[in-house]
């Protein structure tokens, strides 16, 4: 049976953000992911959290300054020691938060630059804070973005992104499948869930194009969720997407699996 979160950065969106855990709650939810903790003080996070019986399973690294262009920091050459300190920063969050899975941002490549350079970067990074996650069993997650979403992204393919974590060569890191990325990128999902398995630890879903519920669309996701389940996927389900209505009036498609 898939587990699902809600992504309090995409659902939920009718209320202030510190409103969304029990919107969510009450909603049936027992698990929630969102892009970015670092605009609170993790504390007031946690009461959100425990308050509303709430596990939160996902959340990334700092985007950086995204009115330059920024989305990760950790593959910039020349930016190490930000990457860094926002590594240290998000383990000091998942532990506040006892959160166990962190997605460590890549970055924009921009035109004219060397790829290989940014990929020796992310590498870097990423091995730093798995050695550094390691000890209190936190797990690191590398997602490729479509262009749609944030174009030159260090990595658009599953493929791209899984033979960097290869490359990384650290039992903590695997790669985050966003079926809506992958699916424009990639297709073909059947086979790309069965020849990734072992090597995926968080999905996200929203239908395609339109990034909204995972019940309209070019994509069969009961369909998925099945595959999911015999492919012997025990981990989470972000639902990444924007709602087409209220978040509420779109959640008949959950109620099954709630
Ligand atoms: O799909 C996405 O855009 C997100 O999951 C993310 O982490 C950052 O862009
Ligand atoms: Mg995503």
């Amino acid at each position: 049976m898939p587990k699902f979160a809600a992504n309090l950065t995409t659902m939920f969106t009718e209320y202030p953000f510190l409103e969304r855990f029990k919107a969510a709650a009450q909603a049936g939810f027992r698990a929630v992911e969102f892009l970015s903790p670092f605009e609170y003080p993790a504390s007031v996070l946690k009461q959100e959290l425990d308050n509303h019986g709430l596990q939160l399973v996902l959340f990334n690294t700092t985007v950086g300054n995204t009115a330059k262009g920024e989305w990760g920091l950790n593959a910039l050459p020349g930016r190490e020691s930000d990457a860094r300190a926002n590594i240290d920063l998000a383990l000091e969050y998942a532990l506040a938060l006892n959160c166990q899975t962190i997605h460590v941002m890549a970055g924009v490549v921009p035109e004219g630059q060397q790829q290989y350079l940014y990929e020796q970067v992310q590498v870097d990074n990423v091995r730093y804070a798995a050695d550094k996650y390691a000890p209190h069993n936190i797990s690191i997650v590398l997602e490729a973005l479509s262009d749609v979403v944030k174009p030159n992204y260090l990595y658009a393919s599953q493929y791209h992104t899984l033979k960097l974590v290869k490359r990384i060569n650290r039992p903590n890191v695997s790669v985050q499948i966003d079926l809506f990325h992958a699916q424009i990128v990639d297709g073909n999902l059947t086979h790309l869930l069965q020849n990734l398995n072992g090597h995926f630890g968080h999905i996200q879903v929203a239908s395609v194009p339109d990034r909204h519920e995972p019940d309209d669309g070019e994509v069969n996701f009961t369909y998925l969720f099945n595959l999911l389940d015999q492919l012997g996927y025990s981990g989470w389900i972000g639902c990444e997407y924007i709602p087409k209505n209220t978040t509420k009036a779109g959640l008949n498609w959950i109620k099954p699996y709630l």
